[in-house]
């Protein structure tokens, strides 16, 4: 219970969804938050890109901190989100699993690490056949901090076929299997001269995600405007 024992109020942008429906039961495993049927103390958006300028709205309009937690979104969508940001704190995290937090930035130090000249990345994600998008905000966020380790921007390789593939140094290949319940898999291969070094996270089920968005609601609380990441909630 918090200190001031008022549970936390959230607001589920998608109740209905996938996400939305385990934050909710999340939720109701933790006398530290409660759902919210009008406004709450944080908006949670778990939903598509197409619902990103609603949520936005509704946030700033109630002056109350947004999770987005949708993926698929494009740089016009990381352009409304970054003006908003100047009105209400917004936490954007294509996965708001600790685990995944933790792996970005041991992929950031391995990418410093490992020369680029001689080490390629790889990443191979698998979700469920339900997932409207690949590859996933994950696989593309933890191609960020491959970018940021190598202080370069890098090349997308946006799944192989056909021929006169020859691979050049400093690109990122990504690669989508999709199928079953798969709760999300990710890999990031750095393939090296006859060594590899291979980082992983499993998601076991959707339980992971909704319990970082629970930490990333409390951490958003009472929080200036401004632009957050799971990295601000992980700390270090
Ligand atoms: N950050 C993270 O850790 C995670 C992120 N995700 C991402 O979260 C998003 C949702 O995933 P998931 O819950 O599995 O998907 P679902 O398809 O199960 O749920 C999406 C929800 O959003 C609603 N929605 C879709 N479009 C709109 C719209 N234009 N306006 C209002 N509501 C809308 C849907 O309502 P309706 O059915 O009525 O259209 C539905 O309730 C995806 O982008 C996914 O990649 C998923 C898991 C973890
Ligand atoms: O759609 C999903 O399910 C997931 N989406 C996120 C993504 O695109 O990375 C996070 C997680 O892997 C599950």
């Amino acid at each position: 219970m918090r200190t001031d024992q008022q549970p936390l109020r959230l607001s589920l942008f998608a109740p209905d969804g996938r996400m939305g429906q385990a934050i909710a039961d999340a939720a109701g495993a933790d006398d530290e938050f409660e759902i919210a049927s009008d406004h709450g103390d944080v908006l949670i958006d778990f939903s598509a890109p197409a619902a990103l300028r609603q949520s936005l709205d509704r946030a700033v309009s109630a002056a109350v901190p947004l999770l987005v937690g949708t993926t698929g979104l494009d740089e016009g969508h990381h352009e409304l989100i970054r003006e908003a940001s100047r009105t209400i704190p917004i936490l954007v995290a294509p996965n708001t699993s600790l685990g995944v937090a933790l792996l970005a930035d041991l992929v950031e130090r391995a990418a410093r690490v490992l020369p680029t000249a001689d080490w390629d990345v790889e990443i191979v994600e698998a979700h469920h056949r339900h997932k409207a998008d690949a590859p996933s905000g994950t696989a593309l966020h933890l191609g960020k901090s491959v970018e940021i380790g190598r202080s370069m921007d890098c090349k997308e390789e946006l799944g192989r076929s056909g021929v006169g593939l020859k691979r050049e140094p400093g690109e990122i290949g990504y690669a989508a299997v999709r199928g079953g319940t798969v709760a999300g898999d990710h890999d990031v291969m750095f393939l090296g001269p006859d060594e590899r070094l291979v980082l992983s996270h499993r998601a076991e089920s959707r339980a992971i995600f909704a319990r970082g968005a629970l930490a990333a609601a409390r951490f958003l609380h009472g929080k200036p405007a401004g632009l957050y990441s799971m990295r601000d909630v992980i700390g270090g």
